[in-house]
């Protein structure tokens, strides 16, 4: 297992993490989301030894990483790391080297990498002449390139074009499949969506959510309803116990039922408005789960407070 346990780290007052932790299973994919700043790309740099936390560790395979195993992680840092006038393929291969690959080994996979992150025609050409995108793509290789027992990457999907995303995204999958444990920031939520075997929501300094997206939907509290009525009058959802109208529009309209209430009683009450043209249930997206998630129960309250 990689294990972040209990990490808290403060900047002067700001208090960015307290009491971070989650878990990541060999093999499979995790993906770390967040409001901007709300504090991922320290809770990874706390992993690389790149910031100091004030309490809590990293652990790997259940020892807290250390200078060497930090050089079996596979790291793509936020602010990127590479040597703008080296050329992309002696860049990949010196990266590889550092991680303590020999010289032909090296040598071949830089040339794999660049290969199979659509490089293999720009190994020749220092990186500073490269498209940001391509840039990206030649530090997702220094990344991969010395078989890393661990991935930790920030970000790593930003700035890429489809095909890049693809290519990446294969490219991590395999890593998984391999048995490696993957670790990603992204904004991106329906690509985490898509790739992550589990997902954790960072916010006010704590994971507020952890678990698969399935798991996170099933913690949701309301249960969302599509119903489709078109010749309904606006406002006919309203006066139906335990039913808030999410939104609606032309006779569509999204509806939360909570808890106890009966989705029957309310399709007997859209058919009482006429005609229903569909009606089921809803699954919640990543992003409406993120913004639940993110939400500060504060202002929360008030907004109900101010509803009622
Ligand atoms: N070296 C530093 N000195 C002072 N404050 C810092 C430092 N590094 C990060 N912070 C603060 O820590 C908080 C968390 O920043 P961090 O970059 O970890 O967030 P993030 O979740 O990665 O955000 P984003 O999604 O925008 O990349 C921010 O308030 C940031 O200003």
């Amino acid at each position: 297992m990689l294990e972040f346990d209990g990490l808290h780290k403060s900047y002067g007052d700001n208090r960015v993490l307290e009491g971070v932790g989650f878990t990541v299973a060999p093999g499979s994919m995790f993906g770390f989301c967040g409001s901007n700043g709300a504090g991922k790309t320290t809770t990874m740099r706390i992993a690389m030894g790149l910031a100091r936390a004030d309490a809590g560790e990293v652990r790997w395979r259940g020892r807290p990483l250390d200078e060497a195993m930090r050089r079996r992680i596979g790291y793509m840092p936020e602010e990127r790391g590479l040597y703008p006038k080296m050329r992309v393929g002696e860049q990949l291969t010196y990266f590889a080297r550092l991680h303590g690959m020999g010289g032909a080994d090296a040598a071949r996979a830089a040339g794999e990498w660049a290969a199979r992150l659509g490089l293999g025609d720009r190994r020749d050409d220092p990186v500073e002449k490269l498209s940001l995108g391509n840039q990206q793509r030649v530090q997702l290789a220094a990344a991969l390139v010395s078989r890393p027992e661990v991935l930790i990457l920030d970000e790593p999907f930003s700035g890429l074009d489809p095909v890049g995303v693809d290519a990446l995204a294969e490219a991590l999958l395999e890593q998984c499949r391999a048995g490696v444990p993957v670790v990603f920031s992204s904004h991106q939520l329906d690509l985490v969506e898509r790739l992550c075997d589990s997902v954790g929501i960072l916010a006010r300094g704590r994971m507020v959510a952890t678990g698969t997206v399935e798991e996170l939907r099933r913690r949701e509290a309301g249960r969302v309803l599509r119903v489709v009525v078109p010749d309904a009058a606006p406002g006919w959802a309203a006066g139906v116990p335990g039913v808030r109208v999410v939104s609606e529009s032309r006779g569509d309209t999204l509806l939360e039922l909570a808890g106890g209430t009966d989705d029957q009683a309310v399709l007997a009450a859209a058919l009482r408005t006429g005609r229903v043209t569909h009606f089921a249930w809803r699954e919640a997206t990543l992003v409406e789960l993120f913004r639940e998630a993110v939400a500060d129960p504060a202002q929360q309250t008030a907004r109900e407070q101010v509803a009622a």
